[in-house]
């Protein structure tokens, strides 16, 4: 380890966001009745520029009038080159309830981008007495947010997660497809007259996770577009979890219980991670840092390796008790 140590992200579960436009009221209730673990109101992309201040208004009550039970609540709010992002943090911030425990920056592209919304923010926050402190998340969507993510994973005290926006990142990027998340048709690789599809999102995926790892922040991946498609869900969000990535985000409920199942380690991987934790506690008795398990080397990154993966377990055991 560096001598700066790896600071630890908020200590929550993040397997799923369930998203919701702020326009669709009747899907509150059934959005705080999910098992996603959080939830995500938006008054950007999904909610049309004549509806705005009808959503943010309803966004506002519904804040404090719905029962969200333990899960975290965020309200995406307007990217800050259009003329309604002030204005949701300023209703949002002075009308609505202290229950709401973040706000989603979208287009985040540089530090500055999340400094403008925290000194607004906290301007409100002691002007109002707020008690309890709001914290931030943003969505990486553009080619000015990847290539500046390190910066702002750092930018506020407030940054608890970051998402890859797989949308607007594409359209940014000037990537050629419409496809959100997922398998890319057009982009494989050719070998002796057989098609392989590599992930065109990986390293920005493995960008977003360094950043955020680095600073302490929550890595998620964002909207699986294609929600008729279990499978293809299953298979993006298996590749972020792989690289790093604590969750997902669900654009329709059908894919919320898939993140879930992804990103809750199964009983299989749970057992091994217990035993490779013992296995090297043994070794650590007799003196050494290296040993063997199931005819594999294990040593003290192991334990790091498995600790990943029993905390997580536990965090889910200790939600569900
Ligand atoms: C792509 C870039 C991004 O920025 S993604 C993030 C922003 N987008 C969003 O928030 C969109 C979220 N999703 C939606 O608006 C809807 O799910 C869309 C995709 C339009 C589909 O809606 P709809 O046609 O009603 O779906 P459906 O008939 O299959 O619904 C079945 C039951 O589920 C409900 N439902 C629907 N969506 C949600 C949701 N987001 N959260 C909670 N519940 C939802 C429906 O009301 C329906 O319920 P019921 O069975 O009638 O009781
Ligand atoms: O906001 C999300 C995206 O994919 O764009
Ligand atoms: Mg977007």
């Amino acid at each position: 380890m560096s001598f700066r140590l790896q600071p630890a992200p908020v200590e929550r579960l993040n397997r799923c966001q369930l998203f919701g436009p702020g326009s669709r009221e009747n899907l509150f209730a059934k959005m705080a009745a999910s098992e996603a673990d959080v939830i995500n109101i938006d008054l950007e992309d999904s909610v049309a520029p004549d509806d705005k201040d009808a959503a943010r208004k309803a966004v506002v009550q519904a804040i404090g009038d719905i029962d969200w039970g333990d899960k975290t609540l965020s309200v995406r709010i307007n990217g800050l080159d259009t003329p309604w992002w002030y204005r949701d943090v300023v209703d949002l911030l002075e009308q609505a309830s202290d229950r709401l425990d973040l706000i989603m920056i979208p287009k985040a592209g540089t530090a500055s981008d999340i400094y403008a919304v925290d000194a607004l923010v906290t301007a409100i926050e002691a002007a109002k007495g707020r008690k309890r402190k709001l914290g931030f998340e943003a969505i990486i969507e553009s080619a000015a947010g990847i290539s500046h993510v390190e910066e702002i994973a750092a930018a506020s005290p407030r940054m608890q997660a970051i998402s890859l926006g797989a949308a607007d990142f594409a359209a940014s990027m000037g990537m050629a497809t419409t496809g959100i998340g997922g398998t890319q048709e057009d982009y494989y690789m050719l070998h002796q007259g057989q098609s392989y599809w590599p992930d065109p999102w990986h390293w920005a995926t493995a960008k977003i996770v360094a950043a955020c790892r680095t600073h302490g922040v929550l890595p998620v991946d964002g909207p699986y577009g294609d929600f008729s498609d279990a499978d293809g869900f299953r298979a993006q969000a298996r590749r972020v979890a792989t690289l790093g990535m604590v969750g997902k985000w669900a654009i329709h409920p059908s894919q919320v219980a898939l993140a879930n199942e992804v990103f809750s380690p199964g009983e299989k991987a749970v057992t091994e991670a217990r035993e490779i934790i013992a296995a090297m506690e043994d070794a650590k008795k007799s003196g050494q840092g290296a040993a063997t398990y199931k005819g594999r080397l294990i040593d003290i990154a192991s334990i790091k390796q498995a600790e990943v993966i029993v905390k997580q377990a536990d965090k889910i055991a200790a939600k569900s008790a």
